[in-house]
C-alpha cells in the first residue's frame, strides 16, 4: 500500500515540468530512502492504539514510520526533502521516513510557488537534555512539525548538543540554556516540559535507591516550571517515578499552581516493551499489539494486564508468568546489559517521544488519543495510578478505570501485591517534598 502511494507519489511529482535535475536527483534520493523505510521492518513509529476508540492514533494502524499525526492536517512537511520537491497543492502526504507526517493547516504558508514554509506552533522544554535519555529525544523531537520551539536545558554540555540539533532543517527553533540562572528563560511560554534529569541506575541498584539525588533535582525544576510556566504539561521521566510524581505533585501545591491534569509520569516504556515482548512470544505483527500496563513504574509495581491485549490473544500460565517477570525486569535486564554504562536511553528516548506526540497531538485537538500513564487517580485507593488515559487540550480528560475490571486471578494477585509498595513510594515523595 505504502509502495503503492509512494510510487504515485513519484509519478506526480516527477511530471512537475518546474523542477531542476539537481532537485530531481535530490526528490528521487527522499523517495528512494522513503521507499526503504517504507518496506524495511526495521522502520517503525510513535503510537499506540485507543482501546475501545474508532481510530488508532498515531503510528500503529500504519507502522512504516515515525508519524507525527495531527488529525487535522493534510500537508507536507519538508523535512528531509527539498522545499522544491513539495506540491502545495497536492493532497498526497510525505513524512520523514516513508508516511504521513501531517502539520496544522494554519501553520503553513506559501513562500513562492511550489514552495511551502511550515511553522508548527508548540513549544517543547527538555530538561536534562544533554543526557543519555535527552539527547536522543531532542533529536526525535526535533522531527516533529508540531514544534515550533525546541528549548533544551541542562547544567553541562548542551550547547553542543543544541548547536548539533539546530542544523537539521526541520521546522523548530532550537535554543540552549546552562545553569539555574537560564532556566526562566528556557521556560517561558512553554507548552510542555519534559523531565528526564537525574541519574541513571547501575547494576545491583533499585529505582529507589537514586531517591536521594534525584529528588532534588525533580524538586528544584518544578519549582521553576510553577514560577515560568505553570500551565504547561509536565512529563516526569527521572526515577523513581513513583516518588518524583508524587514530589512535583506537592511542590506545585505548594507555588498554588498545581494542575493534576496535566501532571504525568512517563510509563510509556513500559507500554513498548509489553507490545514487543508480546508480539515477540505470540508472533503477532508488532503494529497489531498494545498491551496496557498499571500501577506504577518499578519491579512489582510494574503490572502489564496481559488478558487485555489487543488483538484478543491466549496466554498459558507459563507465558504469563515468563512475560510478566520480563516486562516488570525490563530496565534491570538493560541495565546489565549496559553494565554500569547507564540504563535505558534509546528506547526511553522513543517511548518519551511517543507520549510527547501524544501529548501535542491532544493539544493540537485530536479527541481520540489514549496512553497509559502515572498521574493522580481515584481508580484504586492509591492516590497515583499509571493506566490509561484520554489526553485533551487540558490535560488528562478521563482516567480509564474499565481496564482494572475483570482481571485474571494472577492479574488481581498482582494488583493487590503492588499496592503496598507503590503507597510507600508515593508517601516517601510526599514526605520529602514538605519536609
Ligand atoms: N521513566 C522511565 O521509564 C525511565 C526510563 C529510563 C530512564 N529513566 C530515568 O531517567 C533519568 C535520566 O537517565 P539518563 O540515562 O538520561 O541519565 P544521564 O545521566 O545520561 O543524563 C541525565 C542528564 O541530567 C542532567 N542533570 C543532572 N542534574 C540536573 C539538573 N539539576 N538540571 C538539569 N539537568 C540535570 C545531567 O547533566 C545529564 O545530562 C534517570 O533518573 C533514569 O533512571 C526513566
Ligand atoms: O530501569 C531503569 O533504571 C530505567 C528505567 O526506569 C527503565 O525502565 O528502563
Amino acid at each position: 500500500m505504502i509502495q503503492k502511494s509512494e510510487e504515485k507519489k513519484k509519478t506526480t511529482i516527477a511530471s512537475q515540468a518546474s523542477v531542476t535535475n539537481r532537485e530531481t536527483r535530490q526528490m528521487k534520493w527522499s523517495l528512494e530512502r522513503n521507499q526503504m523505510a517504507a518496506t524495511s521492518s526495521s522502520s517503525f513509529s510513535i503510537g499506540s492504539i485507543p482501546h475501545g476508540s474508532k481510530t488508532c492514533s498515531l503510528g500503529q494502524s500504519n507502522n512504516h514510520g515515525i508519524k507525527f499525526n495531527s488529525r487535522n492536517h493534510l500537508n507536507n512537511f519538508t523535512g528531509l526533502k527539498a522545499v522544491t520537491s513539495i506540491n502545495p497543492n497536492s493532497n498526497s502526504k510525505s513524512s520523514i521516513f516513508g508516511n504521513n507526517i501531517t502539520v496544522r493547516p494554519a501553520t503553513i504558508t506559501k513562500t513562492r510557488p511550489n514552495t511551502i514554509k511550515v511553522t508548527a506552533s508548540f513549544k517543547v522544554a527538555i530538561l536534562g537534555a544533554a543526557g543519555g535519555i535527552g539527547q536522543p529525544l531532542s533529536l526525535l523531537v526535533k522531527m516533529s512539525p508540531l514544534v515550533s520551539d525546541l528549548h533544551l536545558y541542562d547544567i553541562a554540555n548542551v550547547k553542543g548538543v543544541a548547536a548539533d540539533l539546530s542544523h537539521c532543517n526541520t521546522p523548530s527553533k532550537v535554543r540552549d540554556f546552562t545553569g539555574a540562572t537560564e532556566l526562566p528563560n528556557c521556560l517561558q511560554d512553554i507548552d510542555i516540559v519534559v523531565i528526564p534529569a537525574g541519574v541513571p541506575r547501575k547494576p545491583g541498584m533499585t529505582r529507589d535507591d537514586l531517591f536521594n539525588i534525584n529528588a532534588s533535582i525533580v524538586k528544584t525544576l518544578v519549582e521553576a516550571v510553577a514560577d515560568n510556566c505553570p500551565n504547561a504539561f509536565i512529563h516526569v521521566i527521572s526515577n523513581p517515578v513513583n516518588s518524583t510524581v508524587p514530589i512535583a505533585a506537592e511542590i506545585l501545591k505548594q507555588k498554588g499552581v498545581y494542575n493534576p491534569k496535566k501532571l504525568f509520569g512517563v510509563t510509556t516504556l513500559d507500554v513498548v516493551r509489553a507490545n514487543t515482548f508480546v508480539s515477540q512470544k505470540k508472533n503477532l505483527k508488532l503494529i497489531d499489539v498494545d498491551v496496557p500496563v498499571i500501577g506504577g513504574h518499578a519491579g512489582i509495581t510494574i503490572l502489564p494486564l496481559l488478558s487485555k491485549t489487543k488483538p484478543r490473544v491466549s496466554f498459558s500460565d507459563e507465558e504469563v508468568a515468563e512475560l510478566t517477570g520480563r516486562i516488570q525486569n525490563g530496565g534491570t535486564e538493560v541495565v546489565e546489559a549496559k553494565a554500569g554504562a547507564g540504563s535505558a536511553t534509546l528506547s526511553m528516548a522513543y517511548a518519551a517521544a511517543r507520549f510527547l506526540e501524544s501529548c501535542l497531538r491532544a493539544l493540537d485537538g485530536d479527541g481520540d488519543v489514549y496512553e497509559c500513564a502515572f498521574v493522580e487517580s481515584e481508580v484504586t485507593e492509591l492516590p497515583f495510578f499509571a493506566s490509561r488515559v484520554k489526553i485533551g487540550k487540558d490535560g488528562v480528560e478521563a482516567v480509564i478505570g474499565g481496564d482494572l475490571e475483570g482481571l485474571t486471578e494472577f492479574e488481581k494477585k498482582g494488583l493487590e501485591a503492588l499496592k503496598g509498595e507503590l503507597q510507600g513510594s508515593i508517601e516517601k515523595g510526599v514526605a520529602f517534598a514538605n519536609k
